[in-house]
């Protein structure tokens, strides 16, 4: 559990929200009924009970937007109920909730949202003066302190956004070649290995090393070795589908990650793989580099293991022939 929350910010923020609309919102609720304020008693706790809701249904989904949506909605609802009701004392909970709704939706959205609800609130003490603001220099200092709290609100959120996405981002690549890494490849074949099983979607796969490596790194050294292997990814990409993947394996090998593909597509592609490398990836005295691979579809009842073994015994097959070939498994 503390791990979940630990590496999904938004699922505990969502968390966060709902315990603390559990803990400071229900003993208001209950107040409001007992004291005969049905109406902002039942909004209070109608809030209660769907934002418990909705942390239960983001818990067990794993989806942290609809919820945050939904959350941020209720929010902007019971405000609006709430301060038409109470007026100054319910102005107090506009501050916090507009805070919230920066960490629980798209900073478009909680901007859109915050707006409305100030204008609603506006809308409505003009409609019946007295209703939500004792007079209009309140309003005034009302619309000025809540427009601050959103924008540092916003200026926060913001960035612990892009932070969050850049930290993924760099988690889940190859520092050298920007290929996907290790992890994330993991992962896909995981998924691709779940969607064969669940509907059947045609999964393959290339394994692919570059040739005498050692004797490149060995000839030319290490800084050209990078170089080319930091080349040799964006040549790749461009020679398949923008959906499918490249990731580095280790070393000089890499794997193309490659869904609704045809075994006979698939050995086609890696024939471009290889042609394309050999006659657009050359060494700094014109010399190509090239490279083997071993490909394997993804059979039925095949874990990810034995489909990677199965591409790297092609693979090994591919070098033992002479190298510069690709050898179907
Ligand atoms: N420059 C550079 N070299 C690397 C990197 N990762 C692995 N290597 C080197 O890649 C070489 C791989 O050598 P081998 O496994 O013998 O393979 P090879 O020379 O390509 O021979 P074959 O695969 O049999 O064709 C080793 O010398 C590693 O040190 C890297 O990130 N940068």
């Amino acid at each position: 559990m503390l791990t979940r929350l630990k590496q999904n910010f938004y699922l505990a923020m969502i968390t966060l929200v709902g315990l603390m609309i559990l803990l400071f919102v229900t003993p208001y609720g209950v107040y409001r009924i007992l004291t005969g304020n049905m109406l902002v008693g039942i909004a209070d706790l109608s809030i209660v009970l769907a934002s418990s809701i909705t942390v239960l249904y983001a818990w067990r989904t794993n989806d942290t937007v609809r919820p945050g949506q939904f959350l941020a909605l209720i929010f902007c609802i019971g405000l609006t109920v709430i301060c038409t009701n109470l007026g100054v004392n319910g102005l107090f909970w506009v501050y916090p909730l507009m805070v919230f709704i920066f960490f629980l939706v798209s900073a478009k959205e909680a901007i859109l949202l915050s707006l409305l609800l100030l204008l609603l609130l506006v809308g409505i003490d003009f409609l019946k003066p007295g209703q939500v603001f004792v007079n209009h220099y309140q309003m005034m200092s009302f619309l000025v302190t809540a427009f601050i709290s959103s924008f540092f609100a916003f200026m926060f959120a913001y960035r612990t956004r892009a932070q969050n996405k850049e930290l993924k981002h760099i988690a889940s690549i190859d520092s050298l070649t920007g290929a996907g890494n290790r992890h994330t490849l993991n992962a896909q074949l995981d998924l691709a290995v779940q969607l064969k099983q669940k509907l059947n979607c045609h999964y393959g796969l290339i394994l692919f090393d570059l040739d005498f490596f050692k004797l490149i790194n060995d000839n030319y050294g290490h800084k050209v070795g990078d170089q080319t292997l930091v080349r040799l990814v964006p040549l790749i990409s461009s020679l398949i589908r923008q959906s499918d993947r490249v990731f580095r394996f280790g070393g000089e090998e890499f794997i193309v990650l490659l869904r609704d593909i045809k075994p006979t597509d698939l050995l086609h592609l890696a024939e471009k793989i290889r042609k394309g490398v050999e006659q657009q990836l050359t060494l700094p005295d014109g010399k190509a580099v090239t490279l083997s691979a071993g490909l394997a579809m993804l059979a039925p009842d095949e874990d990810w293991e034995q489909w990677l073994h199965r591409a790297d015994m092609a693979l090994y097959q591919a070098k033992n022939n002479g190298r510069n070939q690709v050898i179907a498994a």
